[in-house]
């Protein structure tokens, strides 16, 4: 029996059966899997039991919770009796409400969301983000470790500079992964799961090139298998 690959399989489901039937097939293989908006909004808490089955599998709560400090708090101190391993929010929300989540879950890591992988240089501009990503990237992940968060989620393109602002404690996690050739779908900032592991990543989240494929097992066990060979 292999070690499981520090991946996190995104479980972006319509339903329960189809979440925990992925979660199931892709648990021999991965170290994680994620739960997203689209199921804790339609089935709540009980989402969470459904897909950890008995294979004790970590769960990543997906929420990327952005409002004030005050909210965030209160929100965070309700899914942390769920006792997700980690459970997102946004760095723009500030220091105070990265803070405020922080101290509600404290069996919980808090990743804070730097800039999300689909945006491109030409949207972050839009939104008045000026510049190369990794520059707001950097600024966002020091100003969300100051306040305490355990974990950052950046794209692969800019977790070697991540890594470097912030040290080697800190779980960097990479969304916008790709396998060499797959359709990168509404993603941006993307790179293979090689490439994110080779620059510092500790946790690759991938989601429709395993969910997607037809049979997700396999999916899951053949890019655990390109990173073991990566990183022997
Ligand atoms: O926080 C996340 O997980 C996240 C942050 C981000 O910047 N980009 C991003 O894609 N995600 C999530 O990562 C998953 C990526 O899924 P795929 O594009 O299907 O691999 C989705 O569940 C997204 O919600």
């Amino acid at each position: 029996m292999t070690t499981p690959a520090p991946i996190a399989v995104a479980l972006d489901a319509p339903d329960l059966e189809t979440a925990a039937r992925w979660a199931g097939l892709v648990t021999p293989h991965v170290s994680t899997v994620k739960v997203g908006l689209e199921l804790y909004l339609r089935y709540g808490p009980d989402v969470i039991a459904s897909v950890r089955g008995a294979s004790g599998v970590q769960v990543f709560l997906d929420l990327k919770l952005h409002d004030i400090p005050n909210t965030v708090g209160a929100a965070a101190r309700a899914v942390a009796r769920l006792r997700p391993a980690i459970l997102t929010v946004h760095a723009a929300g500030g220091a105070a409400m990265i803070r405020a989540a922080v101290e509600a879950a404290p069996h919980t890591k808090i990743a804070a969301v730097t800039l999300l992988t689909s945006l491109s240089a030409a949207d972050l501009g839009e939104i008045g983000i000026q510049g190369p990503p990794s520059d707001a990237v950097r600024r966002l992940a020091a100003l969300a470790v100051e306040a305490g968060a355990q974990a950052l989620v950046c794209s692969p393109q800019e977790v070697a500079a991540v890594r470097a602002e912030v040290g080697p404690d800190i779980m960097l996690i990479t969304p916008g992964v790709r396998p060499a050739g797959a359709d990168t779908q509404d993603q941006a900032r993307v790179a293979t799961p090689e490439e994110a592991i080779a620059n510092g990543a500790d946790l690759l989240v991938i989601g429709r090139p395993i969910t997607g494929a037809p049979d997700p097992g396999a999916a899951a066990a053949a890019i655990a298998a390109a990173l073991r060979r990566a990183v022997p």
